[in-house]
């Protein structure tokens, strides 16, 4: 073994570790699509992750319709991107804005044709807005699994779907969606979050095949920990909010350097991107090639979870 690794084995496994940083790299430096004047919507653009990618598409020189259901939020996000120098060399637009509710499924077609009046078109679609939860599932009303559901999964799905006709008939734009890791694994007490992001991949995964032959491409974007109100704004198994920075959510990455990921990502027309750091990648893997210790693992923690809340 020993003359098989120092004759043949080593240089055969440094080569290939070249050329795939070389190809990395490569990748990287393509210059990608231009964003110059393209029409990007952002749901969830007024806090978060939502309102760095608004930063960083502004920069960009994106023509933005921004969404929330706050109109005073997001009229302040429009504030402080047109109010500062942006360190840019393309030329801006002053972003547009619609208000509407997700979770309320019926209005997201209304939504869907005022977003379209803004510029008479979309080219870039990001669904951002998202809602996380925190409980037990032995003490989690229905109707919470049902209201992360529509905020999560059913209200990007119905706007998605009420945009895609007007993509279609061009041939061209582009559907993105922040999942999270827990899209690819599931944690314990997060079932309705987990649920929700695992069905979000589903539906995506689908959606990227069958509008493939339109040129039109979906992307996947499954992020770890970011600095955000996400756990400040979850909900619990009764329905009240957790209200708390959870410290996982404090030591998260920093949501400006997602949103260039995320902005990269649109560029090279990425499919799948996972951003997260070494054991939620490992732990994606373990949950695939080895279930039996991942499932483990989720049930030591979850055991450790719940003697630390009886605490
Ligand atoms: N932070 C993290 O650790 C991670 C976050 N993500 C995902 O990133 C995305 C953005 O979350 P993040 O920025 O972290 O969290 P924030 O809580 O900071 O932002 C969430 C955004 O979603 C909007 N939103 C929530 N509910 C609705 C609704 N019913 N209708 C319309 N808009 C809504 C909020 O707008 P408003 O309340 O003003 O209406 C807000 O702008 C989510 O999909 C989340 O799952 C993924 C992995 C990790
Ligand atoms: C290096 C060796 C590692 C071996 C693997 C051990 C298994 C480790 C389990 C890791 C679980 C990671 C969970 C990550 C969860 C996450 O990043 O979620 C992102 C979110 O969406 C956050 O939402 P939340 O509301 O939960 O804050």
């Amino acid at each position: 073994m020993e003359r098989f690794m120092g004759g043949g084995m080593l240089p055969l496994v440094l080569g290939s570790a070249a050329i795939f940083l070389l190809y990395r790299m490569l990748v990287r430096l393509r210059p990608g699509a231009a964003l110059q004047d393209a029409v990007v919507v952002i749901t969830g653009a007024s806090s978060g992750l939502g309102k760095e990618c608004a930063r960083v598409f502004h920069a960009a020189g994106a023509r933005l319709v921004l969404c929330g259901r706050d109109a005073a939020r997001l009229q302040q996000v429009v504030q402080e991107l047109t109010g500062s120098a942006t360190n840019t060399h393309c030329q801006t637009h002053s972003p547009s804005t619609v208000i509407f509710d997700l979770a309320d499924t019926d209005t997201v077609e209304r939504a869907a044709a005022d977003i379209l009046k803004c510029y008479g078109q979309v080219d870039i679609l990001i669904n951002n807005a998202g809602i996380s939860y925190r409980g037990n599932i032995l003490d989690t009303h229905l109707s919470v699994q049902r209201d992360v559901m529509e905020t999560n999964y059913f209200g990007p799905i119905a706007l998605t779907q009420a945009l895609l006709p007007s993509m279609v008939c061009r041939r061209s734009g582009h559907i993105v969606v922040i999942s999270s890791v827990q899209g690819k694994l599931a944690i314990p007490y997060r079932s309705a979050y987990a649920a929700s992001k695992h069905a979000t991949q589903a539906y995506f995964d689908c959606l990227r095949a069958e509008i493939d032959r339109f040129g039109i491409p979906v992307t996947v974007i499954s992020p770890g920990y970011i600095r955000t109100n996400l756990s400040v704004n979850a909900v619990t198994g009764d329905g009240s909010k957790h209200g708390v920075l959870d410290k996982t959510t404090a030591m998260g990455w920093d949501p400006r350097d997602v949103a260039y990921a995320v902005l990269r990502a649109v560029r090279h027309r990425s499919k799948d991107v996972v951003l997260a750091g070494p054991a939620p990648s490992v732990a994606i893997y373990l949950r695939t090639l080895w279930p039996s210790l991942f499932f483990k693992l989720m049930a030591s923690r979850a055991r450790k979870e719940q003697k630390m809340k009886d605490e």
